[in-house]
């Protein structure tokens, strides 16, 4: 219980990753609150974890449905220390050259709003209690804000921006309020992609994922979503983690290290060192 008497507000904590982000803070002695917009999800963590979870359904794109559900937080909790702004949707890898003329300006302002925006508001929306808390900020980003071909061009856009949105805010906010984001790779969860492309009823869990991860990723598999979550608890450590501000952590299965010829480099080192049975 690394987090008791921590507080941990969370955007799109009811699916997927942002969903293992609530159970493992709680785990770890934290109260969470939670904006999203599937409001059965929110009914859900808040009967599984009373007086633990609270959470408003509403839109992570306004600025005032973060305001309200930071304020609820407040209310319930009495402060906020640590934000993650972790709501996003995927662009199902689709190029430019797929993107019809007619849909070009709307999609972008979607993924956009959405991916990138939406994490300001937050921001902005519990910015006197952080600075009060002397708290931090964790943005979820991806491998996408890293290197090419994890989104199509709208996608990676977003999550480069996101690397941006930390330094700046690193620098703007400090030395009151720390900022880091969790750069994860593929998991299997319910990641939406854009109404404007029609993918709107699209999940990510209706791709063989895990099989396409396990021949290119240097660990050899596709992650449990709950295993990405210790950076999150990491980076919201504020006695381990005091130095760390504009950081991004790459936790993405090694995507950075793969190798030209094969994504592993070290599959014969059992049998080389003579430690197999
Ligand atoms: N799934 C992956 O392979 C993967 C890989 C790298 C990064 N990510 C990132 O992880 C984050 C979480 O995605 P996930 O994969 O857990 O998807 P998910 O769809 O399972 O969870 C996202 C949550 O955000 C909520 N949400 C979306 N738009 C919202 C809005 N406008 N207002 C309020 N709530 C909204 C959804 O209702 C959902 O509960 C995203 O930022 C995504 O880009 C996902």
């Amino acid at each position: 219980m690394n987090l008791k008497d921590q507080v941990v507000f969370i955007t799109g904590g009811a699916s997927g990753l942002g969903r293992a982000l609530v159970e493992r803070f709680v785990t770890e002695g934290a109260k969470v609150g939670v904006l999203d917009r599937c409001e059965k999800g929110i009914q859900e963590l808040e009967s599984m974890h009373p007086g633990r979870v609270i959470g408003v359904a509403g839109d992570a794109r306004l600025l005032a449905d973060n305001k309200t559900a930071v304020q609820r937080c407040v209310d319930s909790f009495g402060k906020i220390n640590t934000l993650i702004p972790n709501v996003g949707i995927w662009d199902y890898n689709t190029p430019l050259v797929d993107i019809p003329d007619e849909r070009i300006d709307e999609s972008f302002d979607e993924i956009f709003h959405i991916n990138v925006k939406s994490g300001l508001l937050a921001v902005k929306a519990a910015l006197p209690y952080l600075v009060s808390s002397r708290g931090g900020v964790i943005f979820t980003i991806s491998n996408a804000g890293f290197y090419p071909n994890g989104g199509g061009p709208l996608y990676t856009a977003s999550k480069h921006a996101l690397i941006g949105v930390v330094k700046e805010l690193a620098y703007e906010l400090a030395p009151y309020v720390r900022v880091n984001g969790v750069a994860p790779g593929g998991m299997a969860t319910d990641l939406r992609g854009p109404q404007s492309l029609g993918m709107g009823d699209r999940s990510i869990s209706s791709i063989p994922l895990s099989e396409l991860l396990e021949s290119v990723l240097p660990i050899g598999r596709m992650p449990d979503v709950r295993e990405y979550t210790g950076a999150y608890v990491f980076f919201a450590n504020h006695g381990d983690a005091a130095p760390a501000t504009g950081a991004v952590l790459n936790y993405d299965g090694g995507m950075g290290v793969r190798g030209l010829f094969s994504a592993v480099g070290g599959k014969d080192l059992e049998e080389k060192l003579k430690l197999q049975k």
